[in-house]
């Protein structure tokens, strides 16, 4: 959500554009003359046809000469004796009636020259050889015609390009000209020109707002990190869902930074034209490093970070962005670690992005950004409150409960919303009924778009989460948990995160133990409302997975034994023809089929024997949203580490398993 008037400020930088307006204003007065000129030439002469060449001109013998110019024209020059007769004499000189202009008088359009030849003939038969037209031929540049023939053109092209370009946005430094093309578009925050926000105004980011105050300290104190050999990052790339404020922190960033912060979106780079963007990529660098140290923000990388692969059957402007970003890549590595400018970038399609962008020496910083939970929504709230003419103590704690799976975005839009319903019933301040009614309007608008959570949804999903913690509690072979929550993140609905651990070797145990893990969801649901969801798909599909890869590439299972279907070299088409016979095939699949049970029915057996647990923990996320894993150990007392040689990631948080 790219948004609010600070985007819009100009850059103070607009003097540029004045040169080529009077460029303009000449090329349209050059254009007019030359027009006239071509027009004044082109009228001394009078068309004629050749009926009248024959019948007046030829009879009368008042041709004194014919011009064939270019084998198209046959020029006519009239004797000086008929200058009565040529239609023009007004435009004789005064006082010299006699003479008349230099001619040509009238000028006849010939299809070929053998033709008009051949009539010109005819029509002289019998007139003696001396007193015939003569006849010159003529090859004359048309130099007018041709200028106008190429100008033309050109003119109305350049007219159209800038009727393009005016249309592409004419905000910020580079704009609206011709010569201003392939410039940078984005928006310099400097000295004179603050983005307004702070960092007060963002709310509940605590984590990643200290990640993007450290950046400024790699700018502003580089010795500090330097001097300790440290690198300080090229790039850092805000990831996570739309409205979560990455494009807030950034202007936070550029508002209390006391570092000069170049802001525009990536969809700026890419126009219809090839190498525009490369260009704009150059020449945004090159203005950084001329203002450095400073910070350079590309919101929605993705539109030009899209992995090369990817995009394959996309539009043919598929070329037009891979150089844009081959030209950021060149950049980036281009520029030393300790340059002073520090790229960042927001994205909330980060599976999209070509892993390039994503290697050590580019975007190596990854700040994570996700869903509001519970308490942070009220913090959100209470920001997007403070302006607001309140009639009554609105609870924000409320408003938090009531919002479920909001962004930061949803919940100012709310606010918004009830500030607008109050206006148009005539109300001096608003109430909680306009806060009713603007949430009702707002679910409404986000379930269409199936945003929004149920609160029956929410507690299937809080007993479904508790499932998969409670059994990967109990067993021990599951990578410790640390965390779980009932906040959407992309597709699904809830999520736990484990600290995995390093192993080089998994047991069988191990495996099947996961299994149990991934299937506890199900089962939760199974038995605390007697049916089960389709929330479950993403565990089915990879607990079918890992059963069987446990079947066939592991060996693990005693009825095929030790053989492995698996192929490393990734030559063999399963999808053509299974490396196994079709009995084969039946035991494997046979075997999947009970390993899942088998693991199901443990994972149902676990969550009956902590029934209470199993209860206590899914209401505490229903309340909270998130539950870590203190409040697990309080619910289940401490956890026996089952393996105590395994190494532990530095990692700050595993991979998210639901
Ligand atoms: N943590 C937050 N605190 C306060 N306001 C927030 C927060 N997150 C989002 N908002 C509100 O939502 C608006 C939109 O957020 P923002 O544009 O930063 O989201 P985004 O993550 O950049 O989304 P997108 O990926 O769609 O661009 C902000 O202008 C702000 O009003
Ligand atoms: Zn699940």
């Amino acid at each position: 959500m790219a948004d609010t008037p600070a985007h819009k400020e100009p850059n103070g930088k607009t003097p540029r554009t004045q040169m080529p307006s009077i460029l303009n204003y000449l090329m349209i007065l050059g254009m007019i003359i030359l027009f006239l000129v071509y027009n004044a030439n082109n009228a001394a002469q009078q068309e004629t046809s050749w009926l009248d060449v024959e019948r007046q001109m030829l009879s009368q013998q008042a041709i004194e000469r014919i011009e064939v110019v270019n084998g198209q024209e046959a020029n006519i020059y009239i004797k000086e004796t008929f200058a009565d007769e040529i239609p023009f004499k007004e435009v004789m000189k005064p006082g010299d009636s006699k003479s008349v202009l230099p001619g040509p008088h009238y000028t006849l359009t010939i299809g070929s020259v053998e033709t008009f030849e051949r009539k010109l003939e005819e029509a002289q038969q019998g007139v003696p050889v001396e007193k015939q037209v003569e006849v010159i031929y003529k090859n004359r540049d048309n130099w007018l015609g041709n200028l106008m023939v190429w100008l033309l053109p050109l003119f109305l092209l350049i007219l159209f390009w800038r009727y393009l370009l005016r249309g592409a946005g004419s905000a910020g430094a580079g704009g609206s000209s011709v010569f201003n093309f392939g410039k940078s578009k984005a928006m310099l925050f400097d000295e004179g020109q603050k983005s307004k926000v702070t960092f007060a105004d963002v709310a509940g980011l605590e984590e990643a707002a200290m990640e993007v105050k450290e950046v400024v300290d790699f700018l502003k104190n580089p010795d500090d990190f330097t001097k300790l050999g440290a690198k300080i990052p090229k790039g850092v790339i805000m990831i996570g869902p739309p409205g979560t404020g990455k494009t807030l922190l950034a202007k936070a960033m550029a508002g209390e930074a006391q570092v000069p912060f170049f802001s525009l979106s990536g969809s700026e780079f890419v126009e219809m034209f090839v190498g525009v963007g490369a260009s704009r990529v150059r020449d945004l660098f090159k203005q950084a490093k001329e203002k450095a140290p400073c910070i350079v923000f590309i919101d929605e990388i993705d539109s030009i970070g899209r992995s090369r692969g990817k995009q394959a059957f996309y539009s043919g402007s598929n070329d037009e962005r891979e150089s844009t970003l081959n030209q950021l890549l060149t950049e980036m590595d281009g520029f030393e670690t300790n340059s002073g400018v520090i790229v960042l970038a927001a994205t909330n399609r980060a599976d999209l992005l070509d892993p390039a962008l994503l290697r050590p020496g580019r975007f190596d910083r990854h700040i994570y950004l996700e869903l509001p939970n519970i308490r942070e929504r009220e913090e959100i709230f209470k920001v997007h409150l403070r302006p607001l003419k309140l009639n009554e103590t609105i609870d924000a704690a409320y408003l938090a409960g009531q919002t479920p799976g909001f962004s930061g975005a949803d919940i100012a839009n709310v606010c918004n919303e009830a500030a607008l319903i109050a206006a148009r019933r005539k109300k001096d301040r608003v109430d909680k009924q306009d806060f009713h009614d603007a949430l009702d309007r707002i679910v409404a608008g986000l379930e269409k778009k199936s945003k929004v959570i149920s609160p029956e949804e929410k507690k299937i999903i809080a007993y479904h989460e508790a499932g998969h913690a409670i059994v990967s509690w109990l067993l021990k072979h599951v990578d410790p948990l640390i965390k779980v929550s009932i906040i959407p993140r992309g597709k699904t609905l809830g999520a736990a995160w484990y600290l995995p651990e390093e192993h080089q070797l998994k047991s069988a145990t191990a495996f099947s133990e996961h299994l149990s893990a991934m299937l506890a969801g199900r089962a939760a649901e199974e038995i605390t409302f007697g049916e089960v969801t389709s929330g479950a798909l993403d565990d089915l599909e990879k607990a079918t997975k890992e059963a069987y890869m446990m079947v066939a590439y592991y060996g693990f299972d005693k009825k095929i034994g030790n053989i492995s279907f698996y192929d490393s070299s990734g030559q063999q088409d399963t999808r053509l023809s299974k490396p196994y016979s079709e009995e084969t095939g039946k035991v494997i699949d046979a075997e999947v089929i009970r390993l899942i049970h088998e693991a199901y029915e443990r994972a149902k057996d676990l969550l009956l024997q902590h029934r209470d647990e199993h209860v206590k923990l899914a209401e505490l996320l229903l309340q909270k949203e998130v539950v870590f894993k203190e409040d697990l150990e309080t619910i289940l007392g401490k956890r026996i580490c089952p393996a105590p040689e395994s190494k532990i990631l530095p990692a700050k948080e595993g991979k998210a398993k639901v």
